[in-house]
């Protein structure tokens, strides 16, 4: 069993930030923007964040500004709505929104509605209740969302509903963990959980426990790490967490930990990254494990950033 590693988990993702051209980081350089919202928002949870340079990375994100007021996964990329959720998420953990042009980035967000209420992703025009979740959750840290229509936004996004209780990426789209963490954190922020069967997802949900203590993301799929963050910020959010087993998943993702290079795995064994590194520390923080940071299961910060966005005086 052990325990978290933490000093080593700091140390892999300081190690992370820092190399530049090996072909990890040159095969995710166009997620960069995700990859410092992950390792940032672990290191805020470990209590480590002061150890980064904030005007560094402050500037370097602005770096990936787009005309159009979006951000893109690095310098010179084309924007999308994933990346500029990451962008502002990582302004809020240094408290510096300030050097925002909100409205610029609240107008790229507010252009890819579409007439049903559906996001798109970006210019091309890919819809996904993902990208539902990123605008709702990004205008509301911008207390925006006045500019865009939350109630198709939300009439959308019920529509995309199962027969099983859970959402798909589209109307009629397959039940997936990751999307119903999406639905749920959009409706959460929306204050509109009244659209969700409780007991019917929440069974949905405490099904994706396996004997290893690990949570699939569906039915007869393995355990992945990342699914203790899309899975139990779901049933934290419709009040349904008790019904898991919270030691045996504390187990699964300690794990998971390479206890000698630092890092987290997606599954025992298997090679580190720094997305699981957040996913499984953010879900070891939602099962109150001692000397981690609350995090907020609706906007995947923590939880003093999130009262500083909506009580700052
Ligand atoms: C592009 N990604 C994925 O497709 C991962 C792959 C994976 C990891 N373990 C199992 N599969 N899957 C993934 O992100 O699924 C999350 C998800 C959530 C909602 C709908 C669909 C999928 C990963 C990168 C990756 C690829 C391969 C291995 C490890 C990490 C990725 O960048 N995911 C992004 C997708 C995303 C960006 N913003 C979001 C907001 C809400 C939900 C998801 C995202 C992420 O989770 N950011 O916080
Ligand atoms: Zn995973």
């Amino acid at each position: 069993m052990g325990e978290l590693a933490a000093e080593k988990h700091v140390q892999y993702i300081l190690s992370v930030e820092k190399r530049k051209d090996d072909l990890i980081s040159v095969a995710m350089e166009h997620l960069r923007m995700n990859g410092a919202y992950w390792g940032l928002t672990t290191l805020d949870l470990l209590g480590k964040l002061e150890t980064v340079d904030v005007d560094e990375v402050v500037s370097w994100v602005m770096e990936c500004q787009h005309e159009s007021g979006g951000y893109g996964g690095n310098i010179g990329h084309d924007p999308h709505i994933l990346y500029t959720l990451s962008a502002v998420q990582i302004l809020a953990l240094f408290d510096k929104l300030n050097v925002l042009d909100v409205e610029k980035v609240t107008n790229y967000i507010a252009q890819l509605q579409n007439q049903d209420g559906s996001f798109s992703g970006d210019i091309w025009g890919e819809v996904d209740t993902r990208f539902s979740y990123i605008a709702l959750c990004c205008l509301s840290i911008l207390h925006r969302l006045d500019k865009i229509n939350v109630e198709k936004a939300v009439s959308y996004i019920v529509s995309c509903k199962n027969l099983d209780g859970g959402f798909g990426s589209t109307p009629g789209g397959e039940s997936h963990a990751g999307q119903i963490f999406c639905c749920v954190g959009a409706l959460a922020i929306t204050g509109s959980l009244h659209h969700i069967d409780k007991d019917l997802l929440g069974w949905w949900l405490c099904e994706r426990q396996v004997k290893s203590g690990g949570l699939n993301g569906r039915p007869e799929k393995l355990p992945d790490v990342c699914y203790s963050w899309w899975v139990l910020s779901s049933l934290i959010m419709i009040d349904r967490v008790h019904w898991i087993n919270k030691e045996k998943l504390v187990k699964f993702i300690l794990d998971c930990q390479d206890t000698e290079n630092g890092g987290i795995s997606d599954r025992p064994d298997d090679a580190v990254d720094v997305y699981h590194t957040y996913f499984g520390v953010a879900g070891l923080s939602h099962l109150e494990y001692p000397g981690l940071k609350a995090i907020d299961p609706a906007y995947a910060l923590p939880v003093d950033v999130v009262n500083r966005i909506f009580f700052a005086r």
